[in-house]
């Protein structure tokens, strides 16, 4: 599903009320409707209920004016607490605030410099349900004066929350808190959710995420050609590769592995265990010579090919020796628990000067890359990359602060300078394409921070471009299965002790979800 930023969004609006023709008082109405709905649905047990609407002066505070409206209509105990000047109301807000007059809802008006007095307090203390129609897209600046108090005050008393839109105080590109946030318990946005609903801080003051069709024509959305995605539950099934009554191995792909190195054996386990349990039909190891037994031992469905190895690790001619057997397999993945050294980086830049299919590359491939970047220009083939913030930093010289400070502009910009995908790996990943497709990844849990779960990943994503998936959606796709399922391994086992290999073996119950009859 496409996500936009706030001026995204009035783009959209814009072209549906000036070029299409729908009014903008019908898109509010709309959106009201879906709003009251919620509401309704959250307050059916509460007869009478006292509700207390807190409106801007912007089209938000219209959408909240509107709801009032309805509310006061079914019989609630409505209070609108209306911040600002209703002088300076246009358009569609003025209109729902004559309405909201003339129809005598009662209504307390809080110019900026006014004092929150106790009859605000008691109003909150006393209601079933609060909406919050303060800021919607349209904040501009961090939140201060009577805003911030009034936030403040909003959260204070742990009411339920419903904000229109998106919690003022988010800022809707980033995420960002903008001084000051209500935390909500269920946000109803309009239209396309916005971007700052999905990405941290932003996203733990949402709670409950409504998404409310307003009828703004999809021709008009498709038209904006938004570059920013979430997957939906419910277009998952359209990603997964299908199985064939009539096949065989060969059918879903050889995905050759390159990993491990002494002490580091795990590593290239998790990731050929991640490749046959997203699909895979046949996964073949290339392993440092010396620990070739050890790994022949943990792994009975994968075929090992012993490479030259010098300490225990990959070195230059450890591709020579695994050279024939590229031109049998249709994935390459590479870099989990390769360790680092001259020798390592050399393996890597041979095999991607020299690779004819797709590269998955994670770890100690990364790093191998951010010490000579130049391995990635004039690529030949895809190349998914699947780093951490750290390794990411290393790739571009920035510290893993300066990452997480701006992760999404920061896969868009590497993803278009380089022409590789990027798996940004976090408690959201962000996964990039060159065209600047970004997708934020909505599964997953704090449990998966543990050894071993970014092999497994990586395994995922080669298992599934192995079985004919183009690479950006086996790496959007792949980012999806492994987080669901680690809340899978998570709502059985807890958060606490599942590790990396629960993480795997859960990947088919995971798939299975979006294609049942497997
Ligand atoms: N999605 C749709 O198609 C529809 C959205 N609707 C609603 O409209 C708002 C966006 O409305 P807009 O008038 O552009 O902005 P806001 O209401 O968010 O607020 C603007 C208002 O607030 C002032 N302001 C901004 N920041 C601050 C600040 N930090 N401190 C004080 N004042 C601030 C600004 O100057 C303006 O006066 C969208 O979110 C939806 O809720 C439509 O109702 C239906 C169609
Ligand atoms: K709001």
């Amino acid at each position: 599903m496409k996500v936009c930023s706030g001026k995204e969004m009035k783009q959209i609006d814009e072209t549906a009320i000036h070029k299409i023709g729908i009014p903008g008082i019908v898109l509010m109405e709309n959106a009201v409707l879906a709003v009251v709905n919620e509401i309704k649905k959250d307050l059916q047990n509460i007869p009478k209920a006292n509700v207390v609407i807190f409106c801007g002066q912007g089209n938000n505070g219209g959408d909240g004016l509107g709801v009032a409206r309805h509310l006061h209509n079914c019989g609630m105990d409505v209070t609108i607490i209306f911040i600002g000047d209703p002088l300076l109301l246009k358009d569609d807000a003025r209109t729902n605030y004559n309405i909201a007059e003339k129809l005598q809802i009662p209504k307390i008006i809080l110019n900026k410099d006014a004092l929150i007095d106790d009859q605000i307090a008691t109003l909150i203390e006393k209601s079933d349900l609060i909406v919050d129609a303060i800021f919607g897209t349209g904040l501009s600046k961090p939140v201060s004066g009577i805003f911030n108090d009034l936030i403040d005050l909003i959260n204070f008393y742990g009411k339920y929350i419903l904000a229109i839109d998106i919690p003022s105080g988010i800022d809707s590109e980033t995420g960002a808190i903008m001084g000051n946030a209500v935390k909500a318990h269920k946000t109803v946005t309009l239209a396309l959710p916005k971007i700052g609903l999905y990405v941290y801080p932003g996203t733990e003051y949402v709670g409950e995420l409504v998404i409310a069709d307003i009828g703004i024509p999809k021709e008009v959305i498709d038209h904006a050609q938004l570059k920013m995605n979430v997957l939906r539950e419910e277009e998952v099934n359209s990603f997964i590769p299908p199985r064939f009554p009539r096949s065989n191995k060969g059918t879903y792909g050889r995905v050759q592995v390159m990993a491990g190195s002494k002490g580091m054996t795990g590593a290239a386990a998790l990731t050929c265990q991640g490749a046959f349990r997203s699909g895979a039909g046949l996964v073949s190891l290339g392993v440092p010579e010396s620990i070739t037994d050890i790994l022949q031992e943990k792994l009975t469905e994968v075929i090992t090919v012993a490479v030259h190895d010098e300490d225990g690790k990959f070195c230059r001619e450890s591709f020579d020796d695994i050279k024939p057997y590229l031109k049998k397999a249709t994935v390459i993945a590479a870099g989990p628990g390769i360790g680092q050294g001259p020798q390592v980086t050399e393996f890597m830049r041979r095999l991607i000067k020299h690779a004819r299919i797709p590269l998955v590359i994670d770890a100690d491939g990364i790093n191998a890359i951010a010490k000579n970047i130049d391995m990635l220009r004039n690529l030949k083939v895809p190349v998914v990359l699947t780093p951490h913030p750290g390794e990411m930093g290393r790739l571009i010289n920035k510290s893993t602060e300066e990452v997480l400070a701006n992760p999404i502009d920061t896969v868009r910009e590497f993803c278009h300078k380089w022409h590789v995908i990027l798996v940004l790996k976090d408690a959201k990943t962000i996964i990039g394409d060159p065209d600047g497709q970004i997708y934020i990844n909505l599964t997953g849990n704090p449990g998966m921070s543990t050894a071993g779960a970014g092999d497994v990943l990586t395994g995922i994503i080669a298992g599934l471009i192995g079985q004919g998936l183009n690479p950006y959606k086996a790496a959007v796709l792949g980012t999806f299965i492994h987080g669901k399922a680690g809340d899978l391994a998570a709502a059985d086992l807890g958060q606490h002790g599942m590790l990396a290999g629960d993480i795997c073996n859960y990947v088919p119950k995971a798939m299975k979800l979006y294609y049942p009859s497997s």
